[in-house]
């Protein structure tokens, strides 16, 4: 078997408390320097990696000096805060080193479940990588209360793979990947190498809890699996501590758990879109945008549209029908309805002379567009 991280361009690594902290000792900088480097040489090869990581409770829990991880909210988001600093200091160090920029990136669940939010980190994304930065992800802890909260970042990595349709999430944590049993009770428990994310069985081998330094177990990983493979990224679950586990996962070596998504990365968008949104307005394409759209595959620009009919805001759905008044795509629209109106027949280069703004060149992007 092959690993499909071969194949990625783009891709989500996690890595957990434990590995980061060196199972809460303070952080484990030759580890966070060995993945920048193999960080790094994947960047090289022209594919875009985001890091989304854990640690920052328990490295702040190392700096104050506490001898446990406490169970007040306060004081966890008050470690949060601190151990968040020593965080982002120390991989902007190790991939300064290998000449890469990085950004802070601290998300709640509300950025990832309001529409425009979620449209607005998407683009900050895809624009650092596009500018060849890396950008290092974590939960904003010290806002998030329980209600609100992500609560783990097994899932945290599974949403941002979502936000920017990654085509695989690495999971690397402390164990070499999921065994039918928690391999601390039952040391001679059964290691999985492929399985089909999603299947309910996988949930039952996932014990609960995990170590007393993070928080997801390996439930959390199925789960976050399961939710990777919605928008077709499939996952590995592997061992950061194992040699070079970045780069040989990259040139294809099969290591760690792969659980494989059943869709392909469009399929599982396009699907994704025709289920969940309601439509909320309509565009009048040209005949010419209507080509271009069915036969280029290109984003949707202003200019190609001529009318704009419903109230709806920046993210929400629209249809997009052709001067014969035949639906030919759904997309998530990058502009209300009333900018819409003002814009339409314009070109791209002028979308800000007349809105004083621009929040994307193309009308629809793309990727948020599904054909009819
Ligand atoms: N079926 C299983 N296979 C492997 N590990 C399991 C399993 N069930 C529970 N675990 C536990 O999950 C732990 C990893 O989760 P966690 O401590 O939250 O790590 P991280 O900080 O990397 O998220 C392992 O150390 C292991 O004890
Ligand atoms: N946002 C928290 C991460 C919590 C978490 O999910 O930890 P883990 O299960 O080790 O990945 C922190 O930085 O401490």
């Amino acid at each position: 078997m092959q690993s499909c991280i071969a194949s990625a361009q783009r891709i989500v690594v996690k890595v957990g408390s434990s590995l980061v902290t060196n199972d809460g000792r303070g952080l484990d900088h030759d580890a966070l320097s060995r993945w920048a480097g193999e960080i790094a040489a994947v960047r090289r090869q022209g594919r875009q990696v985001v890091l989304v990581s854990s640690g920052a409770i328990a490295e702040g829990v190392a700096r104050l000096g506490w001898a446990k991880r406490p169970s007040a909210l306060h004081e966890l988001q008050a470690a949060a805060a601190v151990g968040q600093m020593g965080l982002v200091e120390a991989y902007e160090r190790c991939f300064k080193a290998h000449g890469l920029k990085t950004a802070q990136i601290l998300l709640t669940h509300e950025d990832l479940a309001d529409r425009t939010r979620y449209l607005n980190a998407r683009s900050t994304l895809l624009t650092l990588l596009d500018l060849g930065v890396i950008p290092i992800i974590n939960e904003n802890d010290t806002v998030s209360t329980d209600e609100i909260k992500v609560g783990d970042n097994d899932t945290l990595g599974a949403l941002v793979t979502n936000l920017i349709d990654a085509d695989a999430l690495i999971i690397l944590t402390d164990q070499r990947g999921l065994y039918r049993a928690d391999p601390r009770k039952q040391p001679d428990a059964e290691f999985i190498h492929e399985y089909q994310a999603g299947l309910p069985e996988l949930e039952a081998m996932a014990g609960g809890a995990g170590s007393s330094v993070g928080t997801g177990g390996m439930y959390t990983k199925i789960i976050a699996a399961k939710r990777a493979a919605r928008s077709g990224a499939s996952t590995v679950i592997a061992s950061g501590r194992e040699a070079a586990v970045l780069t040989r996962l990259s040139e294809g070596e099969a290591i760690g758990t792969q659980l494989t998504a059943g869709t392909s990365r469009m399929a599982a968008r396009k699907q994704w879109l025709a289920d969940h949104l309601q439509v909320r307005g309509k565009l009048g394409l040209d005949a010419g945008a209507v080509a271009a759209l069915q036969d280029k595959g290109t984003s949707l620009l202003a200019i190609g549209v001529a009318t704009v009919s419903g109230e709806f805001l920046r993210g929400e759905m629209v249809c997009c029908v052709g001067p014969d008044g035949r639906e030919v795509a759904r997309g998530l629209v990058n502009y209300s309805a009333a900018d819409a109106r003002r814009i339409v027949r314009l070109p791209s280069s002028q979308i800000e002379a007349v809105l004083g703004f621009v929040d994307e060149a193309e009308l629809i992007h793309r990727d948020n567009l599904v054909l009819l």
